[in-house]
């Protein structure tokens, strides 16, 4: 499986400026053929929560056309990140994914709220796992904070996730714990982790960048710098078995003694 992340610095509060450079990057990832495109967290709005009642995507309607037409044009995958959904007032942080005929694949919307950042004044939080399946794999989709919680990731996984698809706005000071978390959810679940952030400054943060694609074992398969970019990478996706198969984690689980 060949993934491709779209790293970009989100335009606060202006989604159709943000839809007009994700077609853009989508269109300039499309050219290498990739299997799956990931886009970062509340990439149409940004972290503009103040104003995300009135700019958040109704339904997440507008996304969903606009995604599942690329996806058709480029007969691709897209984890499209997550957007701003609202449904009578309220607002969650919602993942979509498209498989590549344009059909809805996966939706999911963000458990952890952060409130470091206040997103528990402004969003609601989600109910339901977010996994899905790509091409005959099953994902799971995970938002930012989410990947502090380590059970949460677990249950995904527990459940036969092989490649965890993290979108997020993970700011720079934080950088270290990014890096650390990524690696140590993708060794203790045996799976591939594709993270995505975003890039840029937003008027209370500056936003760290370094997308990652990481394998079983902890490797790190390619990793983005701050700068905009499309950082891409091979998944094979044999190696979940092979490394679960060497050290056999999840047969040697003992969850009755974890509560
Ligand atoms: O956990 C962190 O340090 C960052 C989380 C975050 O920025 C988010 O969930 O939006």
């Amino acid at each position: 499986m060949r993934v491709s992340l779209i790293q970009f610095d989100i335009a606060f509060g202006n989604p159709e400026a943000n839809y007009a450079v994700v077609e853009k990057y989508i269109h300039a990832a499309a050219a290498a053929k990739p299997d799956c495109i990931l886009l970062p967290e509340l990439w149409t709005t940004g972290y503009d929560l103040t104003r995300l009642k009135h700019i958040a995507d109704p339904g997440g309607q507008a996304t969903l056309t606009f995604i599942a037409s690329l996806a058709r044009r480029y007969k691709v995958n897209i984890v499209a990140g997550s957007v701003a959904s609202s449904t009578d007032g309220n607002v969650t942080n919602r993942m979509l994914v498209f498989n590549r005929e344009g059909e809805l694949a996966g939706e999911y919307n963000k458990l952890h709220l952060f409130r470091l950042m206040d997103e528990h004044l402004y969003l609601q939080p989600g109910a339901a796992k977010g996994l899905f399946p790509l091409d005959g794999t099953l994902c799971a989709g995970l938002i930012c904070y989410d990947i502090r919680f380590p059970e949460w990731v677990r249950a995904h996984t527990a459940q036969g996730a092989e490649v965890l698809f993290i979108s997020a706005e993970w700011p720079l000071p934080r950088l270290a714990h990014w890096r650390a978390l990524l690696i140590s959810r993708a060794i203790e679940n045996q799976c591939f982790v594709v993270a995505c952030n975003r890039t840029g400054n937003d008027p209370a943060n500056t936003f760290a960048g370094h997308s990652m694609i990481i394998d079983p074992w902890g490797d790190i398969i390619c990793e983005a710098g701050q700068s905009e970019e499309i950082l891409s990478g091979e998944i094979d996706l044999h190696k979940v078995r092979e490394v679960r198969e060497q050290i056999p984690i999840f047969s040697d689980r003992r969850p009755h003694m974890y509560e």
